[in-house]
């Protein structure tokens, strides 16, 4: 049970789950809470402190003398830790996986799944931090014209100090972890922000990590709306870097933020070419289990199909019996499709199908909504004036284009302001890489829907779609920055050959 057993001291006697500082579960100074609501139930089902600014600034002061003594830390102390963190996780991965289904309505298997997919990224990033941070390079000045061998250059990866993640509503448990092991493994310290939507399932995250016996200010965690106590937190002079995964709200914090490294990750609009070769019942499996996992709530989801017309009429036959199979109803049946996250969500994806209706697009399905919930919904003949064929709606509606060649499906690719994911499916692999190479995409899948996961594989949006890279290796990577030591001798030495 959330908020019980190990999880008890995280939650107040009003309640209340506490917020994450020095190494202790506190209450606010200012008594407010913020209130989240089940997308489910539509009513209030925990309440997290609302953080003020002086105790930002206080968690920051934490976070910066932590990190100094953390950087000291050997990698092999750091690693077990994080394994011990990892394993405490997967302990506990019923009652967290409880918040995720009453916070974000994710299907009850599909919330032990990302607990478990937790507990293996924080141990693979452990194995992998002590691969990488414990080789540098080694340089001799002769290599480069007019130098003799007179002077020895060592580079290494040390950490950058204070990193800052805000993780989004949808995988806030996975994508707060992905931010976290890598920032501890690399030396640094970590304050968290999580989605309010998701702030519950991050909070017994956090105690795992405590648990686990990290020193104390390392890890922090600071609650509250992300539109209050947000601008405090990507411009306090005490971050040293920002990892935030989320939709637009990235762009305006990568024009807030001062000089340092970012890692966005964003939205996405990943579409999916369908060539008159392909196989269309793989296509259709694809196109469900991309489409309209957790209600189309992922970045990485096929938010728009572009099929040769030849093929299409065959295709969507395929995909709507497929969509009449899918069950709909609350996240503890586990149902496919599940209310959306909030009902300004539900409106918004429900702007986007009204707009279709007005301009043509063919409904597969009737459009049907109770609340959050939203049936799911397959659009035909999609054409570009319609804002779903560009616009992201995060919910279980699918739009459907019908191209007339490859070329009009990558310029339609190509011309969205996302390029995150995309597939492509056909029998001719040559052609399938030649279509990846013109996508403007930071990853194509051939022949499978798109997919963040594994999650040791690099992971970056294009254009608006994001800023770096993610991965695992790749967030390690970013979250250290290079130094240079440059031993110069008085006469050259051949002692390295
Ligand atoms: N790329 C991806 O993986 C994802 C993309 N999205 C896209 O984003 C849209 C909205 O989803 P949502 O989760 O609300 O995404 P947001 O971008 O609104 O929120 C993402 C995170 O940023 C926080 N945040 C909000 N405002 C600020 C601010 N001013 N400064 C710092 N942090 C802030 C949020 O906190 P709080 O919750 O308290 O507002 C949350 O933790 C989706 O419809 C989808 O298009 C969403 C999720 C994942
Ligand atoms: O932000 C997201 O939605 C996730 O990165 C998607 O991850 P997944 O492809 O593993 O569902």
């Amino acid at each position: 049970m959330a908020g019980t057993g190990v999880f008890a001291e995280i939650l107040d006697e009003d309640s209340v789950y506490k917020y994450y500082s020095d190494g202790e579960w506190k209450k606010c100074s200012s008594g407010k809470a913020v209130a989240i609501i089940n997308p489910t139930t539509r009513k209030t089902q925990y309440k997290v402190q609302a953080c003020s600014q002086a105790e930002v600034n206080k968690v920051m002061e934490s976070a910066k003398s932590a990190q100094k003594a953390w950087a000291r830390t050997p990698l092999w102390k750091r690693a077990e830790l994080l394994h011990k963190a990892a394993a405490i996780l997967k302990e506990h991965k019923a009652p967290i996986a409880e918040c995720l289904v009453k916070e974000i309505a994710k299907p009850a298997k599909d919330a032990v799944s990302e607990v478990v997919r937790s507990g293996d990224l924080v141990s693979y990033t452990a194995e992998e931090g002590v691969r990488i941070l414990g080789e540098g390079k080694f340089l001799v000045s002769d290599s480069f014209p007019g130098n003799e061998r007179t002077k020895y250059c060592l580079t290494s990866k040390i950490p950058l100090g204070v990193i800052l993640a805000i993780p989004p509503f949808n995988y806030p448990v996975n994508l707060a972890v992905s931010k976290i092991a890598p920032a501890l493994i690399a030396g640094n310290s970590l304050v968290l922000k999580p989605p309010t939507q998701g702030a519950v399932s991050c909070l017994h995250m956090v105690q795992c990590f405590h648990l686990a016996g990290f020193p104390k200010g390392l890890i922090s965690c600071v609650t509250g709306k992300g539109s209050e106590i947000g601008d405090f937190l990507t411009m306090h002079p005490g971050v040293n870097c920002i990892s935030f995964t989320g939709g637009d709200t990235g762009i305006a914090i990568s024009k807030k933020a001062g000089m340092l490294p970012l890692q966005m990750e964003l939205g996405g609009k990943d579409a999916c070419i369908v060539l008159e070769d392909a196989d269309l019942d793989l296509v259709a499996a694809n196109i469900i289990k991309g489409g309209f996992s957790y209600s189309g709530q992922r970045c990485t989801a096929i938010k728009v199909v572009l099929v040769m017309e030849s093929v299409a009429d065959a295709l969507v036959e395929k995909v709507k019996a497929r969509v009449a199979k899918l069950r709909v109803g609350p996240p503890e049946d586990d149902c496919d499709i599940t209310p959306v996250v909030t009902e300004s969500s539900a409106n918004f994806i429900e702007g986007l199908v009204m707009d279709a209706k007005e301009k043509g697009a063919t409904f597969c399905q009737e459009y049907k909504r109770e609340g959050n919930l939203i049936w799911p919904l397959l659009l035909d003949n999609v054409r570009p004036d319609m804002r779903i064929a560009w616009e992201e709606p995060f919910g279980p509606v699918l739009p459907v284009i019908r191209i007339n060649s490859v070329e009009e499906g990558i310029h339609h690719c190509n011309a969205s302001n996302f390029g995150l994911q995309g597939c492509v499916f056909t029998k001719d692999i040559n052609k399938a890489v030649l279509i990846s190479d013109a996508m403007e995409t930071g990853t194509v899948q051939i022949n499978s829907a798109p997919a963040r996961g594994p999650d040791h594989f690099p992971f970056q949006g294009l254009k608006d779609s994001g800023i770096g890279s993610q991965g695992i290796t790749n967030s390690i990577n970013m979250m250290t920055k290079v130094k240079t030591t440059v031993i110069n001798l008085p006469s050259p030495s051949y002692t390295m050959g």
